[in-house]
């Protein structure tokens, strides 16, 4: 089945300060196409900074960020709102206008960048109000509701043009686990669906291990690494590890910086039996969340296991057969699940795109 693959968007060398501070430096990594990547780290790190780089709001004073064949950094004003017009965008908060209700609210990207009649806005917002559950609840104002169905509220209104490329700041954030895990399931559906590329950037650890095929993580104003969800849930690099199981055994500290002193002393405490709170015990491969049944199949999870097959002798031995696994789980799953088998095999598939230029992307710097 030929479907249209989303937008990549590929990030070099970029930097960014505001006056002194410099918030990250030589970031360089691809969204690939039509898949679901997550951009990690610990709070203050740069992770919305980077978002918002990525849209042209903020510009790094180093770089490229090539979209669709054109540096958004380079371009001039009318390129880049041409560009811009590829992305939907959920902001932490929504960012609902707050005198206008619900339906106006999605409905104001149709009526300011569109000609379309009244009618056809209406079939396009109520879609996407069901597509995020809030259909009944059109007539309310932002300041009525959940911050849950403002969020909601927000994600409808990113989806209302069909965009390409969909950036998502925080899915989780002021969030319960079961309405996060809501958002992305619908997150998931909507790549099943319409092959975006989506960046989602968040420090839930639940979600990076679950939703999205590639990770990044943002530690100490340097990537620490960009790579398919397989190769960074079974790193040894003690940043990852740490965060992806959100110990305090690790570089990550309370104030972002630890010293070998401090390490020393915590892995002391732990090895005298004290608590390092996190999950260790689910470390590994955990499956990852599918698309709704009925939809179609998440094209990215095949081009995805395709590039890992590629670099798969460059890991490190366990890794490769924690990986191997894992297919191999997955596959039965899909067999049982009556998905014909060879969903994986596609070692000819010609869609599948050579994203990645250089060892980095993999922390094999
Ligand atoms: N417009 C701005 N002007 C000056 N400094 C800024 C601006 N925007 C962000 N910063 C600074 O950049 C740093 C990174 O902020 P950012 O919000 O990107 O972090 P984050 O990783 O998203 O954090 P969190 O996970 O807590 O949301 C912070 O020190 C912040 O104060």
């Amino acid at each position: 089945m030929e479907v249209a693959v989303g937008v990549e968007v590929a990030v070099e060398g970029l930097t960014k300060s505001f006056g002194s501070q410099r918030i990250w430096q030589d970031v360089t990594l691809t969204l690939p196409a039509g898949e679901v990547s997550a951009l990690l780290g610990p709070s203050g790190t740069g992770k919305s900074v980077f978002l918002k780089s990525l849209i042209g709001l903020l510009r790094p004073e180093q770089g490229s960020i090539v979209i669709d064949g054109t540096d958004i950094l380079q371009c001039s004003s009318k390129e880049l709102y041409e560009i811009r017009k590829l992305f939907g965008v959920l902001f932490q908060d929504g960012a609902l206008f707050g005198s206008m209700n619900l339906y106006d609210n999605v409905a104001f990207p149709l009526r300011e960048h569109t000609k379309k009649s009244e009618s056809d806005i209406r079939k396009i917002v109520m879609d996407k109000l069901e597509l995020v559950g809030l259909l009944g609840a059109e007539d309310k104002l932002p300041g009525e509701i959940s911050g849950g169905m403002r969020k909601r509220a927000g994600l409808a209104r990113a989806l209302v043009l069909d965009p390409q490329i969909i950036l998502v700041d925080e899915p989780d954030s002021g969030l319960d686990p079961v309405r996060t895990t809501y958002i992305s399931q619908t997150l998931i559906d909507i790549n099943a669906e319409i092959d975006a590329t989506i960046l989602i950037v968040s420090h839930n650890i639940n979600l990076a291990r679950t939703v999205p095929d590639n990770i990044g993580m943002l530690f100490r104003r340097e990537l620490v690494m960009f790579g398919p969800r397989e190769v960074l849930l079974t790193s040894d690099e003690p940043v990852v590890k740490q965060f992806l199981n959100g110990t305090m055994i690790g570089p990550i500290g309370m104030s972002e910086e630890k010293d070998e002193a401090q390490m020393a002393h915590e892995q002391a405490l732990v090895d005298a039996g004290h608590h390092a709170g996190g999950v260790e015990d689910v470390e590994g491969i955990v499956p990852q969340m599918q698309a709704t049944p009925g939809m179609p199949e998440r094209q990215a999870v095949g081009r995805r296991h395709q590039r890992v097959r590629q670099i798969l002798h460059t890991l490190p031995e366990s890794a490769q057969a924690a990986i191997l696994q894992s297919y191999d789980q997955e596959e039965a799953a899909h067999v049982a699940a009556g998905v014909p088998a060879g969903y994986d095999a596609r070692e000819d598939d010609t869609q599948v795109i050579p994203v990645y230029r250089d060892d980095q992307q993999y922390g094999q710097k």
